[in-house]
Formats: C-alpha cells, structure tokens, sequence
C-alpha cells in the first residue's frame, strides 16, 4: 500500500482517489496500535505502518513523564526495508528539541539546515545530521487535552512534506494518541495490589514510589500547570513571583526552577525576608565592608553576591521593608550592587525568584509595598493554590511522606486505613502541605512495629489544626468546603500556644501545629504583640 509516497519531486503527497485507501489504513492502524502492550511495541507498530504507507524511514515515539520533565524516546529506522531500532534513550525535557512543540502543542518541522543547526546543541541530533536526515517532523500526541508526547516522523532521502500529508499524519498522531492513553491508564490500574480492602496501598506504580529529583508531588491540573510553567520559565533568566499561603510549596518550587535552570551547578541562595531584622537586611543582601558601621568587624559578602550566577530565592518578599524597597528594585534592573561602606559597584548575574503569602496587591494599595517593584517582580507570576483546591493531591502526597519517613526510621509501612485517607481528603489542611506532612511523620513514628498505619480518623483529626467534627464523620454525604482558618487569626496563634504550653518548635510545638515554620510563627506572634511566654507553665 503506497497511496502516500515520496514522489520525484520529493513531496510526500496523497494521489488522488486514495482517500478510501487512507481510511482502512486508519483502521488497521488503529487496530494495531491499540493492541500494543508497550511503548517499544506501539513504536514498532506505528513505525511499520508509517513506513509501508508513507515510505517514511525515520519514526520515533516520544513520550512525556511530567512530572520528571523527561522525555522517552524509542526511534527506529527503515534501511533496505529492514526496521531496527535506532536509538532509545530518556533526557530532561530541555535536553531535547521539543520543548516548542510540547509546550505550544503543535507541530514542528525541522528541515535539512535546521536540523545541521540543532546538531552542535543536541548530541542526537548530531547522529541524525549525521546519518543524513533530511527532514524530520514532531506531532504531539494528545489524548482527553493531556500531552502526552510526540510522533516524529523523517525520512533519510530528500523529501518534505505536503500540507494534506500533515493533515493525514494529524489524524495519525490522534488515534496514536488514544492508543497511547489507553495504554497509559492500563497500566496505573494493573499496578499490583497486595492490601485488604480497608486499606490503601502505599506501594504501587506512581511515580512517586521512584520520586522525580524535585519530588514535586501530585497529578492535579492545578499541580501539571505548575509543572508546565516551571518548564517554560526554568531555562529563562525571567524573575518569578510565586503567591500562595503558607506550605503550599512555593520554596518547593523555586528550587525546582533553579535545578532545571542553566543556573543548577551553584547552589540557590536563600534568604526569608521575616526573619531577618529590618536592620541586617541591607547588609545580608549587599555585604558590608569592615567598619562600614558599629559591629562591623569584618568585610562580609551578601546574598547577591553569594548568588552570582545562580539563583537568589528571595521568601516572604511581602515583609521588605520599605525603605529597602528602591534599593533591591535598582539591583533588579541594573544588576549592579554596593556593599554598605563600599564606594565601588560590583556587577552581579543573579536571577531572582520571590515568594509571598500575602497579597501584594493589598500591600501596594496600603502603601506598604512599592508597585514598581512589583511590577518588576512579577514578570512571570505563579499561583500556588492551597491544598483543600487540589484534594485529589492528598493521597499521592500521604504516600509519598509516609515512605519518606518510614524509610528515614527504617519501618516497613504497607498501607493505610481507607478511612482515614478518605477523611484526609475532606479535611481543610490550613497549614497546607507542610501540615500534611507533619501528621504523617508522626503517624509514621507511632507505627513503630511496620504494617497498617497507625493513624485513626479520630487521631487524624486530633492532630490536625482544624478538627471541628462538622468536617467528617459525612462520607456519604456531600462535603462542604471548609473555610481556612484566615492566616492573621489570633485566636488561632493563642489557642495553639496554649494547647502546646507556649512552645514554639520541635515537632509538638506550635509551629508544627499549625504548619508554620518556626520564624514564620515568631514574626506573626511579633506583629500581634503575643509573648509565647505567657503560655509556659511557670516553675513555682
Ligand atoms: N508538591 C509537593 N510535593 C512534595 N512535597 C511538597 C510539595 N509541596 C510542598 N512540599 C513540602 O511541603 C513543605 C512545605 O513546602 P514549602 O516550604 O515549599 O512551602 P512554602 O509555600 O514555601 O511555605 P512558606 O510560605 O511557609 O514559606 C516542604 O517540606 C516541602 O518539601
């Protein structure tokens, strides 16, 4: 069947009166693909396919893991009408040619020039080049509105497409799609199985039982956006402002963007701009000479100079003070510091990342926040939403810190009771992941013998900070989102202190309780003049 081929001109055109051809081609390619069992096998088939009815001699099939960024790749090669496999390997998103055509979702053509020129860059593209490929095409492979990776398509011999042939292989690359996603699907629900029905294994073939090198868990669309604008913005030096309440990973996600950056061999620089005195500030950011004032006896080097070609993770940017405001503003613009005591200038290449939980916009509008610097922070804005938005999260999350904290005590933990991961997902986590977190470190503690998780409903809801009974104890009933408790609540901070004796740290202390970090709770309970102290027990 060759109703498609590669004609003298080297066009690879349909011939007239070859629609009906096409279409049992689409059929049995259907067939074929949707009878695969794995990715080598579907590449094969969809390759011998595309070679008998296109003439096509270059098929590869690449497909997306989001959540690592990486893309596998199967490719294999017609020579002498003899298939074999050319090349298979698994790269970093940003290591391929594809980010383009992932990212805007549709397709790419690499012509003979284009592909010599991506060939210094990309050591694949090199054999390529190379071996002689002339052309090469990538069509994304979506399935339901989820990417799922790309068909390339090339040919060795001078040939380019024509515009009805790329409308064919479209509709290809859909059917390939929907083999693909079947495929997939299967696969999760086939994982093996080993627990009661009561309980929910912690095992199984997500992909967090091999966490990514950022372990940025969760499968939710807020989660994958994420995911997709980290990629976007990660090789760029573009300023990022990331805003969500407190633990929704914000931090997470700032050295997610810096280890997928060209920034990644220096360590990210961090500074929490709540736990510095306003006073130290400038000195922490700039440096200071020695003597440039009292107390300082030696020359220091800040975090802008500290972050010199690496990324400075600026937290908590809402608590700058205003006077510092213009000053970090001039060094986002002009990449130069001055270290206090200093008349010289030092030029500094740092890309900067801010996290805020507070509503800068708000802060403009009561003037305790400088719009131009705003402005300039916000280039590329990311939204973390708070975990109780993406409760389909919660399980992967659950898992992913018990097998953290089991492997760190060496307890061999196999699930957890249904119930209480039910009841997880219902619950409104104000302190967010990092609440999640905490709960699950201490259920890991308590289940010292291995086994089911030692973790009730009912101890579920003593430990965590919102455990009104209105929220639980209703699975067969609709659940009413439960409002977080408002950051700024007072009653909250006392009534933590309280219940913790006025401690602040440690895993029973306040701050766990909550989901806070510990600075995070002393400038609260600052800015709400509350003395922890008053809580201790005084020794008579
Ligand atoms: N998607 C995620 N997958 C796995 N762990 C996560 C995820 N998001 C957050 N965490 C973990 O939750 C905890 C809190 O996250 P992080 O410190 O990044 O939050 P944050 O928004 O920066 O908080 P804050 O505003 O208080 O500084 C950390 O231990 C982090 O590793």
């Amino acid at each position: 069947m060759t109703a498609i081929h590669c004609n003298r001109d080297g066009l690879y055109s349909v011939e007239d009166g070859h629609d009906h051809d096409f279409f049992h081609f689409l059929v049995d390619l259907t067939d074929a693909v949707i009878a695969a069992t794995d990715i080598p096998c579907l590449a094969e088939k969809t390759a011998d396919y595309l070679h008998e009815f296109f003439g096509l001699d270059y098929i590869s099939l690449e497909t997306y893991e989001p959540a690592s960024f990486r893309l596998n790749v199967q490719a294999i090669r017609f020579e002498q009408g003899k298939r074999r496999l050319y090349n298979s390997f698994s790269k970093p998103l940003h290591a391929t040619l594809l980010g383009a055509a992932l990212r805007k979702q549709e397709k790419i053509l690499f012509n003979r020039n284009a592909i010599l020129s991506n060939a210094a860059k990309y050591p694949y593209v090199a054999r390529l080049a190379g071996d002689g490929l002339q052309v090469l095409l990538y069509l994304p492979l979506v399935s339901a509105g989820n990417l799922l990776g790309t068909l390339g398509v090339g040919s060795f011999k001078p040939c380019h497409f024509t515009p009805e042939t790329m409308a064919l292989l479209n509709r290809i690359s859909a059917r390939l799609a929907v083999a693909l996603d079947v495929m997939l699907s299967h696969r999760k629900k086939t994982a093996p199985a080993s627990v009661s029905p009561n309980e929910s294994p912690i095992t199984g073939d997500n992909i967090e039982e091999t966490p990514p090198p950022h372990h940025l868990i969760g499968h939710s669309v807020a989660i994958q956006s994420i995911l997709q604008q980290i990629e976007i913005v990660a090789s760029s030096n573009a300023t990022v402002l990331l805003q969500g309440e407190t633990g929704t990973g914000k931090g997470l996600i700032a050295q997610t963007i810096h280890n997928l950056s060209d920034r990644k061999a220096r360590d990210m620089v961090k500074m929490n701009c709540t736990a510095i005195p306003s006073e130290l500030m400038e000195s922490e950011l700039f440096g200071h000479e020695k003597g440039a004032f009292t107390g300082a006896l030696n020359k220091r080097i800040g975090h802008f100079e500290q972050a010199d070609k690496s990324t400075l993770f600026l937290d908590e940017i809402g608590d700058m003070p205003l006077d510092l405001q213009p000053k970090l503003l001039s060094v986002l613009q002009e990449h130069q510091i001055r270290r206090l005591g200093s008349p010289h200038t030092i030029s500094v290449d740092v890309r900067c990342i801010a996290a805020t939980n507070c509503d800068l916009v708000a802060k403009i509008e009561d003037k305790t926040f400088r719009s131009d610097l705003f402005y300039r922070l916000n280039v590329f804005p990311i939204t973390v939403p708070p975990l109780r938005e993406r409760a389909e999260d919660i399980p992967s999350l659950a898992r992913f810190f018990i097998r953290k904290y089991a492997r760190e005590m060496n307890r061999h933990i196999t699930g957890i009771p249904s119930e209480t991961l039910a009841l997880m997902t219902r619950l409104p986590w104000p302190g967010n992941i990092r609440e999640l977190e905490n709960v699950m470190e201490r259920a890991v503690i308590l289940t010292s013998q291995g086994g089911v998780l030692n973790l009730s409903p009912e101890s579920l809801l003593s430990y965590t900070t919102q455990n009104s009974p209105l929220t639980v104890h209703a699975s067969s009933q609709p659940v009413v989102p439960v409002p977080a408790i408002p950051e700024t609540d007072k009653d909250t901070l006392v009534n933590a202190l309280r219940e913790t004796g006025g401690q602040i740290g440690g895993k029973t202390g306040a701050a766990a309780r909550l989901g806070l970090k510990r600075t995070t709770l002393l400038a609260r309970l600052k800015r709400f003049g509350i003395n922890a102290d008053d809580f201790r027990q005084k020794s008579s």
